[in-house]
């Protein structure tokens, strides 16, 4: 066999020969040989897949109606292969629309929607259609009926991978119990080594989504997930325009070809979100800076070290003028001048002009075009001459009193030698300014031996920036110049970013919230804690995204690995946990700082616990079209983080209390040991009788003591707080006859016995007295009970 590469050097037409084997490639035929880059790798993978996709896009399309979701999940055994069952009570699908959003793949309803979803490319249920048809032969059968519909619909269809288009191998009408939904049946080459996998997706889909109704039927098991009671929908999303931050250049020159906008604030204000007409400005103002520069100004030199006096200049550059009308002239320009103190070239064009108008009207003298030119030319010529000065005067502001004069002097000079023709009006970007700035301190360096680090190089470049250079005043490009050049395009996206925009408004973002994220874990784990939190939405990519974290402790869970659930979207991510953004964030993390064990310091904590992260996006960036895993984006990243801190700080105070609390137990335990022994150690050799040593304990443990006391027929219930802080108590007794002359405190009654309550609150070091009368102490019944201090911390004598 003759290989091109064999023949290549040889023969002549080899592209012409290779041109006849190329050919398109159609979608479907694509991902019918990569399946796995959809998550169809194996069929035990398939099977999870397939089921994720069809109930993701049932919750997604019932939510999208206001109609709470119902979704039943079956899964049978059928000689050698397995049938998948997803019905769902949503809006059901149009009978036009059946064929093409099962038969065609990259047709769907959200890939252009800023708005935050399950489904975002309109690839997943058509893949798994194409799936089972690959692996089973099979059509895959969709029965859908749309509300208001007498009966339903169903088809039974392939995708024709050559094409990707949709082959209806029948359609008929059916009747069917459902009022309106979707019903999929697929037939597929599968099997069940993924039931774990499998479980935890429709388990975790149930916690995350409380008001879901979920029902999975397999081979083995049966469960299912009711309603949260009460659970509502999620608030419903806005579609959104795109956030100014963090829009990619290509998608803004899309953007920019597009729009109907001429100018670039209206473009500006039209097609993206949170710009309004100041924030447009700012942004306008930024770009002028980048597409035009800044001017330098400069002030004229001082007047004892210039060889010819400003006047003098201005003269020789005036001609054919009468004496006195061009003294009147050279009076007021250079009088403008010292008045200015510094000006730019555009600033001294200007200010000619008018002193020639004012002086023109006076005189009736025409200081024209060409003698103004003359004149502003023979003044920068002056002004820039002595750039140093100004140089260095900015210089010495800039850095710090150890520079001696001599190496500001280098500086400065340095700089002013980077100007000249090359910049032309003395105009600048930032960019450019930095630069010279840079280079000047590098040569200063070497030459002068002396350090000018680098923050001395960015204050300099910003004392200049903010100080000696003005922003041009010209119209910035239009639209079509801008979308035509990318330079320009870049420019305008970089002074996008520049500018502080208020973050994209949430409406287009449903997170689970915090509260009901605990309630997730608590539903799902018996832990001793939980906690929560959920992040302000940022961008990333133009995209708003919310990040939430929760954190479960303790109880029921497993010492060992900590167990990360993941969740984009509300949706759960089972697989690829490795190649998630999620995991790595999680193991950079200190978590011994937090209580947690981390062997070596990094990688995943270990404990009895669980950790949750939702990333809740209009567009969630996943590694591949399978959705498995989030893709490392620095944002996203940052924000994980953040909630993820923030859930744990609590679970750090947890442990920390925890800790402490045992530690005094123990210390108490030694001590309520000790003591006892010491007290009848004391009495016997002392002949008195034994002390009780409550009292004692309490002081020493700084512990809150309460302690019934009689007095007579009045009994007193004291309150000693040992202890620094204030004590906020609920005491009680239960007395069984009617107490009497009672001190503060509320009194109930019920089936003969008496409530005696007091809240009261008591300093520390500090001590209060409640008491009441009774008729007879001794044969009263008496039940004491103190709430509002940790046990460990009081002592109640009773
Ligand atoms: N059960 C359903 N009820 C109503 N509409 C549905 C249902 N399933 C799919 N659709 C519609 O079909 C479209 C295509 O679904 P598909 O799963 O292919 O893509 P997707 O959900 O938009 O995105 P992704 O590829 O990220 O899953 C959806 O966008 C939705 O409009």
């Amino acid at each position: 066999m003759t290989s091109f590469q064999a023949t290549l050097d040889d023969e002549e037409g080899i592209a012409e020969e290779l041109a006849a084997s190329q050919r398109e490639i159609s979608i479907a035929e694509f991902f019918e040989k990569n399946k796995h880059m959809l998550g169809f790798d194996s069929g035990a993978r398939g099977m999870v897949t397939a089921v994720k996709e069809a109930v993701d896009n049932a919750l997604d399309a019932a939510e999208e109606s206001g109609i709470l979701p119902d979704i039943y999940v079956e899964i049978r055994e059928v000689g050698d292969y397995y049938q998948l069952i997803v019905e769902d009570n949503g809006p059901g699908i149009t009978k036009e629309q059946v064929p093409k959003v099962f038969g065609k793949l990259l047709y769907g309803s959200r890939f252009h929607a800023r708005e935050q979803s399950r489904g975002q490319q309109g690839i997943g249920i058509s893949a798994a259609v194409l799936y089972s048809q690959l692996t089973s032969g099979k059509p895959a059968k969709i029965t859908s009926r749309t509300k208001g519909d007498a009966e339903a619909q169903q088809f039974e269809l392939t995708i024709d991978t050559d094409t990707n288009e949709p082959v209806i191998e029948s359609e008929r009408t059916v009747s069917w119990d459902r009022s309106h939904g979707t019903r999929i049946k697929l037939e597929m080459e599968a099997n069940m080594r993924a039931r774990s996998q499998l479980h935890d997706y429709i388990e975790h889909t149930a916690i995350v989504n409380p008001h879901a109704r979920v029902e999975l039927k397999e081979p083995k098991e049966h469960f299912k997930f009711e309603r949260a009671d009460g659970a509502e929908l999620p608030e419903e999303t806005e579609e959104i325009r795109p956030h100014p931050h963090g829009v990619e250049l290509g998608t803004l020159m899309k953007m920019l070809t597009a729009t109907e906008s001429h100018s670039v604030s209206g473009f500006l204000q039209e097609e993206f979100t949170r710009v309004g007409r100041k924030t447009a400005d700012d942004i306008l103002d930024a770009f002028r800076d980048r597409h035009y520069g800044r001017e330098l100004a400069w002030s004229p030199p001082v007047e004892h070290d210039q060889e010819r006096s400003l006047e003098a200049v201005v003269t020789d550059a005036v001609s054919n003028k009468s004496v006195a009308d061009t003294e009147a002239f050279v009076e007021e320009v250079a009088s403008a001048l010292r008045d200015a103190g510094d000006v730019t070239y555009t600033e001294l064009e200007a200010l000619v002009a008018d002193v020639a108008e004012s002086v023109g009207e006076d005189t009736g003298t025409t200081f024209g075009d060409t003698v103004q030119e003359n004149v502003v030319d023979a003044l920068w010529d002056l002004l820039t001459e002595s750039r140093a000065d100004d140089l260095f005067s900015h210089v010495d502001a800039a850095t710090t009193t150890q520079k001696d004069d001599a190496t500001v002097r280098g500086l400065a000079e340095r700089i002013a030698e980077k100007f000249g023709e090359d910049t032309p009006r003395d105009r600048l970007t930032y960019d450019e300014l930095k630069r010279f700035v840079v280079r000047a301190a590098e040569t200063t360096e070497e030459v002068d031996d002396v350090t000018v680090g680098e923050t001395a190089r960015e204050n300099v470049t910003e004392e200049l920036w903010e100080r000696a250079a003005r922003p041009v005043d010209e119209d910035v490009p239009r639209v079509r110049e801008v979308a035509d050049d990318r330079d320009t395009a870049s420019e305008l996206l970089n002074a996008m970013s520049s500018v502080d925009v208020i973050s994209p408004p949430t409406g287009c973002l449903s997170p689970i919230k915090s509260d009901l994220l605990e309630a997730g874990l608590k539903k799902e784990v018996d832990a001793d804690f939980y906690a929560a939190s959920t992040r302000d939405a940022d961008v990333h990519g133009g995209d708003p995204f919310i990040v939430e974290a929760g954190i479960a402790y303790g109880g029921e869970l497993q010492d060992g690995q900590v167990d990360l659930l993941r969740f984009a979207n509300r949706v759960p991510l089972v697989y690829q946990r490795g190649a998630c953004a999620t995991t790595q964030v999680i193991k950079d993390i200190g978590w011994r700082n937090y209580g947690l064990d981390q062997s070596g310091g990094s990688g995943m904590p270990s404990g009895p616990c669980v950790i949750m992260v939702h990333v809740a996006s209009t567009n969630v960036p996943f590694t591949s079209e399978s959705k498995d895993a989030l893709a490392s984006v620095p944002e996203i990243e940052d924000e994980i983080e953040l909630a993820v801190r923030e859930a744990a700080r609590e679970l750090k105070s947890f442990l920390n209390e925890r800790e402490s609390r045992r530690k005094r137990r123990q210390k108490q335990n030694v001590i309520a040991d000790i003591l006892p022994k010491m007290a009848t150690k004391v009495s016997e050799m002392t002949g008195r009788e034994q002390l009780n040593v409550d009292d004692s304990l309490a002081r020493i443990m700084n512990n809150v003591l309460v302690e019934r006391r009689r007095d007579g027929d009045t009994v007193q219930v004291v309150v000693e707080n040992h202890g620094s802080k204030a004590a906020d108590l609920d005491v009680t007794d239960i007395v069984s006859v009617e107490p009497e002359s009672l001190s503060a405190g509320t009194v109930v009654e019920m089936d003969g016995e008496w409530f005696v309550k007091w809240s009261p609150s008591v300093s520390g070091g500090d001590e209060a007295v409640l008491s009441y009368d009774v008729t007879d102490f001794e044969e009263t019944d008496f039940d004491l009970s103190v709430k509002g201090v940790a046990d460990e911390r009081l002592t109640v004598n009773r």
